[in-house]
C-alpha cells in the first residue's frame, strides 16, 4: 500500500504523567484498515489513544492525521478528522440519548442549540446500534452496555474518517461486542479507518487487518493477527501461558484461555 493511504501517524511519540511514561510510540493506520492496541492492564493504550486525540498533549513526537500535524489544526478540524469513543462517559447534565448522539455533529453547528442538524442521520446512528427506540430516554438511566452504544452512535454521527475506539468491548457482553465490531468492520470495507484497544484479544484476532502490542508503555510488537497472536507473544506482553489454535473456517488465530 503506498504512503498516501496512511490516514494516521505517530512519530516517536513520548509522555509522562511523572511516574508512567510512553515512549517511542510510532503507530500507523491506513486508510479502509481496523488496527489494535493490545497490552495488559495499565500498559498505556488509553495513554496512546488520548494522546492521539489531543485530550493528553505529547511531550515530544508528532501525530499527523492526513499529513497534518495535529497540534496545528482547530479542534473542529480535528473533529472532523478523528471520532473518539472513550472508556468512560460521565456527562455534568443530564442528557437525553439524542443529545449525546447529537453531540457528535458539534463540529458542524454554530451552536448546541441550533436543533437537529439532521434527523435521518441521528436515526441511521440510533439504528446501526439498535438504540432508536431510546432517543428520548436520559444518558444516565441507560446500563453501562447501553451507554457504550450510544457512544459509538455518537462516533457514528460524527461521520469522521477516522474512529477511535478506547476498549471496544467494554461494558458489552459478547453479542454486542460482535456486534460492535461487525459495524466498524463494515465501516473500514466502506474506506473508514478504525483504531482500537482491545481486552478480547480473540475478538482482535478476527475483526483487526494489523495488531500493535504495548507492555510498560513501549511497543513490543506489531504485525498482522497471525504473527502478533502467538503462545509465546502471549507470554511476553501478559506473562500467561495460553494456547493459539486456529479458527478451523477462517483460520484466524484464536487463544484458549
Ligand atoms: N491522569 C493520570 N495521572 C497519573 N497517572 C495516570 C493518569 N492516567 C493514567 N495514569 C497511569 O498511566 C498508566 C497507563 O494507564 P492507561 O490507562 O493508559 O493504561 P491502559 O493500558 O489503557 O490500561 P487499562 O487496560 O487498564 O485500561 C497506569 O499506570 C495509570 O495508572
Amino acid at each position: 500500500m503506498s504512503l498516501s493511504s496512511v490516514v494516521l501517524k505517530t512519530k516517536n511519540l513520548n509522555f509522562s504523567y511523572g511516574t508512567f511514561s510512553v515512549k517511542n510510540i510510532n503507530i500507523s493506520v491506513k486508510k479502509g484498515s481496523f488496527v489494535g492496541i493490545i497490552g495488559p492492564n495499565g500498559a498505556g493504550k488509553s495513554t496512546i489513544l488520548k494522546l492521539i486525540s489531543r485530550i493528553l498533549k505529547c511531550d515530544d513526537g508528532t501525530i499527523e492525521v492526513f499529513g497534518n500535524d495535529i497540534s496545528h489544526i482547530s479542534r473542529r478540524k480535528l473533529a472532523s478528522y478523528i471520532s473518539f469513543v472513550r472508556q468512560e462517559f460521565s456527562p455534568a447534565f443530564e442528557f437525553k440519548v439524542r443529545e449525546i448522539v447529537e453531540m457528535g455533529g458539534l463540529h458542524r453547528k454554530r451552536s448546541f442549540f441550533s436543533g437537529y442538524e439532521n434527523k435521518n442521520k441521528l436515526e441511521e446512528a440510533l439504528g446501526l446500534v439498535e438504540l432508536s427506540d431510546f432517543k428520548e430516554r436520559y444518558f444516565s438511566t441507560l446500563s453501562g452496555g447501553e451507554q457504550r452504544r450510544v457512544l459509538i452512535a455518537r462516533a457514528l454521527y460524527q461521520g469522521s474518517p477516522i474512529i477511535i475506539v478506547d476498549e471496544l468491548t467494554a461494558h458489552l457482553d459478547i453479542s454486542q461486542a460482535i456486534h460492535i465490531a461487525e459495524i466498524l468492520k463494515k465501516l473500514t470495507d466502506s474506506g473508514k479507518s478504525v483504531l482500537a484497544a482491545f481486552h478480547n484479544i480473540n475478538i482482535a484476532a478476527k475483526y483487526c487487518d494489523y495488531i500493535y502490542g504495548l507492555k510498560d508503555g513501549k511497543l513490543c510488537l506489531e504485525g498482522v493477527p497471525h504473527k502478533v497472536i502467538t503462545s509465546e507473544n502471549f507470554k511476553l506482553l501478559y506473562n500467561s501461558k495460553v494456547e493459539v489454535i486456529y479458527h478451523p473456517k477462517n483460520n484466524y488465530p484464536v487463544v484458549l484461555y
